[in-house]
């Protein structure tokens, strides 16, 4: 029995739809099937779930409100116009929207949350009544039904244990079951979203939960590549990663699989195979708990922007009992969470993300590091990026770093900071986000080409 998840790209049309409707069929494995709402169709184009977010911030039944809501009917309106379906569906998702919208309530996450999730919801409706045109016996199923359950996180909840119970009951069920992803109930039934991305979480908890034999997660790339196809074209092709190498690469920044979604599946011990809707015949790329091949050490190069450095130094800062304890303590009394911590002998830098960081919470960190750690200087420098190499063969190969910092060296780049995490999966690199690409390419060429 297989999970497929079909992502916003796999979705984003009726041509698309036609796409997995195809893969479906093929394989009488294919029992479960997750869909994401319509993404883009080009690279200008706005994903459902944009649009839906950013009717949630304007006032019910304004001219802008008309304006936004009618270009998400238009858009599922041509979808099931050309997949010959009944549109009695259309007046179904206005309906929801414009229930959603009107509530009038102090509480605006809940409010984006229930909004956000009509695209999943419209997208699993319109695809179980497409599969069923075409001779296969389809039904959609709400995440409640499912019993899908989450913290009361709007726009980031967490999967909660009980959450497996009913779907592997659901194993049982005659046809195919279509679940709308990124959405799940707290167990008093409101409605939460995952974080963006997050219908790759939801495939994960319906592998773990019917024990799956593989979840397929369909997307728009024959496979994981070894750095992001964005900043090197047609980079090398990753056949195989193990779980905790996927997770540190998605975790910063291979956007092709959210970091979280492996969780389930690792528990579960369920592989996941990343294949592409365009291209099925394509192997893609499995990810494993081990893998049976020798290693050449580092299998992927990913990398995000948008982080800060807030840098503090003391004198004989080593011997003071407690120090990094109480500069931690003064975020998460700020409710900032941060990446790293490398650390000196005097001196403890903390990187953070720029969106964690408010002017109002910056200001309340410095002026508390200066009255209760009494420090020798302390900043905040902003425009970082992050660079991590990963690779699960690191722990037996030596000279990895060394090479790294060679391939920097070579393009005239100055390394800001480094740090090995004790796992010895990866190592990341801090630099100025203005060099990234100029990294990127001359890891690629030490480490690929
Ligand atoms: N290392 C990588 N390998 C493959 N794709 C990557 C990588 N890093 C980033 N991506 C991007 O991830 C995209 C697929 O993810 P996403 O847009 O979320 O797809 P979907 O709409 O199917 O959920 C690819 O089109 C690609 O541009
Ligand atoms: N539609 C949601 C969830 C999701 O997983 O989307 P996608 O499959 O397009 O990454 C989002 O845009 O965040």
């Amino acid at each position: 029995m297989k999970v497929a998840k079909f992502g916003g790209s796999s979705v984003a049309s009726s041509e698309q739809i036609k796409k997995a409707g195809s893969i479906v069929a093929e394989d009488t494995e294919r029992k479960f099937v997750v869909v994401s709402a319509p993404g883009k169709q080009f690279d200008t184009d706005t994903k459902i779930t944009d649009r839906l977010i950013e009717l949630s911030y304007v006032e019910f039944n304004t001219k802008e409100y008309k304006s936004i809501s009618d270009k998400i009917i238009e858009r599922f309106a041509k979808i099931v116009h050309e997949l010959d379906i009944s549109n009695e569906i259309l007046t179904e998702i206005s309906e929801a929207i414009d229930t959603a919208a009107s509530v009038e309530t102090a509480d605006q996450q809940r409010k984006t949350d229930i909004l956000k999730s009509i695209g999943e919801d419209s997208c699993a409706k319109i695809v179980s009544r497409y599969l069923n045109t075409i001779g296969l016996n389809a039904q959609y199923v709400n995440p409640e039904e499912a019993g899908i359950i989450v913290s009361n996180e709007p726009g980031n909840a967490q999967i909660l244990p009980d959450s497996y119970k009913t779907l592997y009951e659901m194993r049982e069920q005659k046809g195919i079951m279509v679940i709308p992803g990124f959405f799940g109930f707290t167990t008093d039934g409101k409605l939460m979203t995952f974080s963006r991305g997050g219908s790759d979480i939801t495939g994960s908890i319906v592998a773990a939960g019917v024990q799956a034999d593989l979840y397929e997660n369909f997307t728009d790339v024959d496979s994981v590549y070894v750095v992001d196809p964005r900043i090197i074209p047609n980079p090398e092709k990753v056949t195989t990663l193990t779980y905790k190498e996927m997770r540190e690469l998605s975790y910063s920044g291979f956007g092709v699989f959210h970091d979280e979604a492996l969780m389930p599946a690792f528990q579960a011990e369920i592989p996941v195979c990343i294949k592409n809707t365009n291209n099925p015949e394509s192997a893609g790329t499995m990810i494993v708990s081990n893998k049976n091949e020798e290693s050449r050490g580092v299998v992927g190069i990913a990398s995000d922007t948008g982080f800060s450095n807030l840098y503090v130094s003391k004198y004989l800062m080593n011997r003071e009992l407690g120090f990094g304890r109480r500069l931690l303590q003064i975020l998460e009394d700020e409710g900032i969470s941060f990446e790293h911590a490398p650390s000196g002998i005097d001196n403890m830098s903390v990187i953070i993300r720029d969106d964690e960081l408010t002017a109002e919470k910056e200001l309340s960190v410095i002026n508390r590091i200066h009255e209760e750690l009494n420090p020798d200087t302390i900043s905040i420098d902003y425009g970082f990026a992050m660079v991590m190499v990963v690779g699960e063969g690191m722990m037996s190969a030596v000279g990895i770093a060394e090479k790294s910092t060679a391939a920097f060296a070579d393009a005239n780049i100055s390394i800001e900071m480094i740090n090995q995490g004790s796992s010895e999966v990866s190592v990341m690199f801090g630099i100025r986000k203005d060099k990234l690409h100029k990294a990127i390419k001359a890891l690629y060429n030490k480490f690929f080409n």
